[in-house]
């Protein structure tokens, strides 16, 4: 113990051995103290749990049966956060590969570099301390170098841990967005079987425990990765501190002072957790209005039309800012705790740890237990390790404080990871379900695979459990085509929600082409709302196959040929082939659903699912477009409500939307369908009229209405007189003002910004600045005034200075989380 060699007993100090039993005997004693009220407290808990279990009267059970239930609830939560971040964290760590496990290693080289470096940067500036003290000019100089390439070394440590923390992150995260989507979108394999899962599509639409998923892939997920590889990084830094100043302060000194600190930790480390806010249930509430706040502006560009034209921007605004109110209510309740519990916690840990560092390091120089020799050597090496020893004391209490406070941060961090588990198992439960369906050929609801449609007893169930279909019973046979009707609302579209697998088939059988295999190779469907995907027009036709998935590449005169089918094809001329459009807002919807149409003839489906996929289209297209379906070897499956179309198909099938069914068959049980067709094809063949050509003949006969309109506006109007000379308007001319008028001015705008909320909150960040730089400032100065002390042996001054630097130390505990939360809510208010 080179130290101690310069730091003598004195006469008082030869009875440290029996302080020593006296501190043991304190030390026992707060432990059994400590002890004995913990128990005391755990006889009232469980008193007041057993008075609740025995209590009388019905009104006492329902308070009782509610807190407790609370209390469930909240431990529940807590733990299943818990056991969330747990599982995954294994998942992490197994899949994390070679560049994860090489970002590890990197992380805990850093933490070691770093504090091997700072405990001799700390060392250094002790030296520096004992060169000036003795006036060694040469040496002083060596440690300034040495001084400044550590503080490089040790800056490159820092962003170096920030690139791998960053690495790390990112790693996380296509691991676990990665695993999201494997159960979200990907097809899973059954035997010879792929199907679709299709549980993006469940999820919002059919199951309802999740609102929002995106949010949790887009925001919860990053979020979660980022803050558990800052904690990995810090916690193993801590470690790394923790042990290397332990060993230090040991071969220092007494023993005593890491039971003192480990004793001082573990205590305010229990103070804390008692008070510690629930921030795990706060984040994910947090995060929950966020995406709900997301989704209403979302909602707001997809409608953005519509709502114009509507003139509800007010009530979409209202709604838009209530929600956006609740989630700024939120966050402020969720700063206005982190501001109270930071201060608590840095009070604890940061300053008053620090002072109770200082305490513990002076305080042998005044009890006698060490004294600094009188020479000038002696005087100058008590400095020096002084200076390091703090330093080594001070980063200890840090480390174990950061290792006291990762709790906390565990607790914040299985908020989001319950919000990101709950996402992966409810995708995978849902994609099992569709497993199941398949595999269940044995049981009464299944599908199976064949050339036809056959539905036998199926029932269509809504996801919130009202039954559209009783028991249907219908074969479509390839070749025949199905038209379906009923009033808005009776179960149309649902019957092929349960036919594609979207919607669950609770009861019965369907028999269908193309089970297991790509849905839309065999049924292809066509929708009212015309879906356009991201690219170019060749990629519209194609979709949802991509340039290399396809069997036939679809050429030029290929595209043509689709596109006069639905008469289109001017979209050639006004797109270039390697064009990516917006689609969805270029085209009018008519143009969509033509493009639709397209679509279909190029997959050649065996069946197609025309869910009024012609609504918007003109009664003439609507005819060729089911005629050419037909020619191309497609069986049609048509939902419409225009008598016209009865003309192309054999089967009708009514719902009356009360769960009741009823099928006409063509030239059996109804030859109405049979001479509709033929009067329709007839007329279609020979009198084949354009509706806009209808129109326009209707419109000429009745041109004298428009007429005498616009001709009574003309004549009404007054006369222009060309010759009349134009008004001269003179331009805006303005005197500049004077300065003292200019301040003025500035004033008037300046002082009521000021008074108001975010002027306030500015001031207080000014004011709080001022403040933290003032503490600082008193804080050296102490620092230089107690090693002044212990030269001087003045103790009851430096009782005086302890005080002085507690009250110092909550200044600064309040100052530091209250500049952070006036800056954040001047930064919610600006938002
Ligand atoms: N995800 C859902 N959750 C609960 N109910 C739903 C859901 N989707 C549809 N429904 C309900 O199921 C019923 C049938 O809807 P469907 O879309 O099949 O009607 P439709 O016969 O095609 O009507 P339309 O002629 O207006 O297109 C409606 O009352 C609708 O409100």
């Amino acid at each position: 113990m080179t130290s101690l060699q310069l730091l003598q007993l004195t006469e008082r100090g030869r009875g440290l051995l029996a302080n020593r039993r006296k501190s043991l005997l304190l030390a026992a004693g707060v432990l059994a103290a400590g002890g004995t009220a913990a128990y005391v407290q755990s006889r009232i808990s469980s008193k007041k749990s057993d008075s609740f279990l025995h209590s009388n009267g019905p009104k006492d059970d329902k308070k009782i049966s509610n807190k407790l239930v609370t209390n469930d609830k909240k431990n529940t939560q807590k733990k299943r956060g818990l056991k969330s971040l747990q599982v995954l964290a294994a998942v992490l760590l197994s899949r994390m590969g070679k560049m994860g496990a090489k970002d590890l290693l990197a992380m805990i080289a850093i933490a070691v570099l770093k504090t091997a470096l700072s405990n001799r940067l700390a060392k250094v500036q002790g030296f520096l301390f004992r060169a000036a003290f003795l006036r060694r000019v040469p040496l002083f100089f060596r440690l300034i170098s040495e001084n400044i390439l550590l503080c490089l070394l040790l800056s490159t440590m820092h962003s170096t841990s920030k690139y791998v923390t960053g690495t790390l992150s990112l790693c996380f995260r296509k691991i676990l967005t990665k695993l999201i989507h494997a159960h979200y979108f990907e097809l899973f394999i059954k035997l010879s079987f792929g199907f679709q899962n299709m549980a993006y599509y469940k999820i919002s639409h059919v199951d309802g425990r999740i609102t929002n998923p995106e949010q949790r892939i887009a925001s919860d997920v990053p979020r979660f990765c980022s803050e558990l590889s800052e904690l990995v990084l810090d916690d193993l830094t801590a470690v790394a501190d923790g042990v290397l100043y332990t060993w230090r302060l040991c071969s220092y000194t007494s023993p005593k002072y890491l039971f003192w600190m480990v004793a001082y930790i573990l205590g305010a480390g229990t103070l804390i957790k008692n008070f510690s806010p629930a921030f795990g249930k706060l984040m994910s509430k947090e995060q929950q209005l966020e995406g709900e706040y997301r989704q209403l502006h979302s909602r707001l560009r997809t409608h953005a039309e519509s709502i114009a034209f509507y003139g509800g921007e007010r009530r979409e605004e209202f709604h838009i800012q209530q929600k956006f109110k609740t989630l700024i209510g939120h966050m402020s309740t969720v700063l206005h705790d982190q501001w109270w519990f930071g201060m608590i916690q840095d009070f604890l840990f940061k300053y008053l740890g620090a002072t109770v560092a200082v305490i513990l390091i002076i305080e042998p120089f005044f009890s006698g237990q060490l004294r600094p020799d009188s020479s000038t050597l002696g005087r100058a090496e008590m400095l020096s390790n002084l200076r390091y020893h703090t330093s080594v004391i001070i980063s200890l209490f840090q480390s174990l404080g950061t290792l006291s406070t990762s709790s906390r941060r565990l607790n914040r961090l299985s908020g989001y990871a319950d919000r990101i588990h709950e996402l992966i198992s409810i995708s995978r439960e849902l994609s099992n379900d569709d497993k199941s369906s398949l595999q269940r050929s044995g049981s009464k609801n299944y599908f199976s695979e064949a050339d036809y449609v056959e539905f036998s007893g199926v029932k269509v169930v809504t996801p919130s459990g009202n039954v559209l279909v009783q028991d249907l019973t219908l074969k479509v046979e390839p070749g025949s085509n199905l038209l379906i009707t009923g009033p808005n609302g009776s179960g149309k579209s649902s019957l092929f929600r349960v036919l594609g697998g979207l919607w669950p088939l609770v009861s019965g059988h369907i028999v269908k082409p193309g089970v297991g295999s790509d849905l839309n190779k065999e049924i292809f469907y066509v929708p009212q709302r015309p879906y356009t995907a991201v690219g170019t027009l060749r990629d519209q036709l194609i979709y949802p196959l991509t340039a290399d998935q396809e069997i036939e590449p679809l050429t030029h005169s290929g595209m043509v040929e689709l596109l006069k089918n639905v008469d289109l094809e001017y979209l050639l001329d006004r797109y270039p082939p390697e064009k990516e459009v917006n689609w969805g807002e270029e085209l009018s919807l008519g143009e969509q659903q033509r493009l639709g149409m397209a679509r279909l003839f190029y997959h050649k489906p065996k069946f197609a699912i025309l869910d009024e996929c012609t609504s918007a289209v003109t009664t003439d297209m609507e005819e060729r477009f089911c005629a050419k379906v037909q020619a191309t070897g497609t069986s049609c499956i048509t939902i419409s409500h225009r008598p016209a179309l009865v003309a192309f198909h054999d089967v009708v099938l009514s719902l009356d939307g009360e769960g009741g069914w009823h099928v006409n068959y063509k030239g059996k049980d109804s030859p109405a369908l049979t001479e509709a067709r033929n009067d329709i094809t007839g007329a279609f063949e020979t009198d084949r009229k354009n509706d806009a050509m209808v129109v326009q003949k209707a419109f000429s006969t009745s041109d004298k209405v428009s007429h005498s309109y616009i001709s009574e506006v003309i004549t009404a109007s007054p006369s222009v007189d060309h010759n009349l000379p134009l008004p001269i308007v003179p331009p805006l001319q303005r005197a500049p003002r004077v300065l003292p008028l200019r301040v003025a001015a500035m004033f008037k705008i300046l002082v009521p910004s000021i008074l108001d909320k975010q002027g306030a909150h500015l001031l207080a960040v000014a004011f709080l600045v001022v403040s933290r730089t003032f503490v600082s400032d008193r804080i050296a100065s102490l620092n230089g005034t107690t090693v002044k002390l212990v030269l001087e042996q003045d103790r009851a001054s430096f009782v005086r200075l302890i005080g002085v630097s507690v009250l110092q130390s909550a200044a600064s505990s309040f100052i530091a989380p209250s500049l952070r939360y006036c800056w954040c809510l001047i930064n919610m208010l600006r938002n």
